[in-house]
């Protein structure tokens, strides 16, 4: 499994559109209880949930992981783990995922300067509020000394997309052809 992770707006979520769609992985859909985005769906972009129903996910302990980002529940449901998939998790998701699965987990950390991840904010039309929030704490929640495990680092600042989803996919069968033994 492939997890991807990076500050706001630094590119997760274009570049695993491109990973789903040219190289056929699949979106593990994560579980939050924050707003919707314009243009974000239930069941495609999250799960959104109410807190009262993330807590009884705790309690019957069907996530794989959970964190709080900014005030709002994140989790990854144990039933939304795919072969082949794609998951993008916050630097705690991370960690417990790899204490959990270490062998098979592809850690990718997105990066981009602070200016874009600003600028695409605003152009994402995100609530002024909450990118001030992002802007001023990402830097220390996704400095890469809180990782457990790092596999590839990209920058997504001007790059295509297409060539960043490229490098994962062939970095990742690299990786895969290592742990099965084919190398
Ligand atoms: N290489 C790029 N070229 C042009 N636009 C980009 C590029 N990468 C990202 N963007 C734009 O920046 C915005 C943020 O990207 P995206 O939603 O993929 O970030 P993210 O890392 O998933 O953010 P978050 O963690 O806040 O959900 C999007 O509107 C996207 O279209
Ligand atoms: N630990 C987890 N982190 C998650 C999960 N789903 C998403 N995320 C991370 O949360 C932040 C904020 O996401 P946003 O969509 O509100 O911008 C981001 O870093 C995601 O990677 C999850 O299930 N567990």
């Amino acid at each position: 499994m492939i997890i991807l992770v990076g500050a706001s707006a630094s590119g997760k979520t274009e570049i695993s559109k491109v990973l789903f769609n040219k190289y056929h992985y699949k979106k593990c859909i994560t579980t939050t209880t924050r707003e919707k985005r314009i243009n974000e769906k239930d069941g495609i972009d999250y799960h959104f949930t109410s807190s009262d129903q993330f807590i009884t996910l705790i309690e019957k302990e069907e996530l794989v992981e959970y964190t709080v980002y900014q005030n709002n529940y994140y989790g990854f449901q144990k039933k939304d783990i795919m072969e082949n998939g794609v998951v993008i998790l916050d630097p705690n998701g991370v960690n417990n995922v790899v204490k959990q699965f270490r062998e098979i987990i592809y850690v990718v950390l997105v990066e981009a300067s602070k200016e874009h991840r600003f600028t695409r904010m605003i152009q994402r039309k995100d609530d002024f509020e909450q990118i001030h929030k992002r802007i001023s704490t990402d830097d220390q929640i996704f400095d890469k000394e809180h990782l457990l495990k790092i596999d590839l680092i990209i920058t997504n600042n001007q790059e295509a997309l297409d060539d960043l989803a490229s490098q994962i996919h062939e970095n990742y069968q690299l990786f895969l052809s290592k742990i099965n033994g084919k190398l």
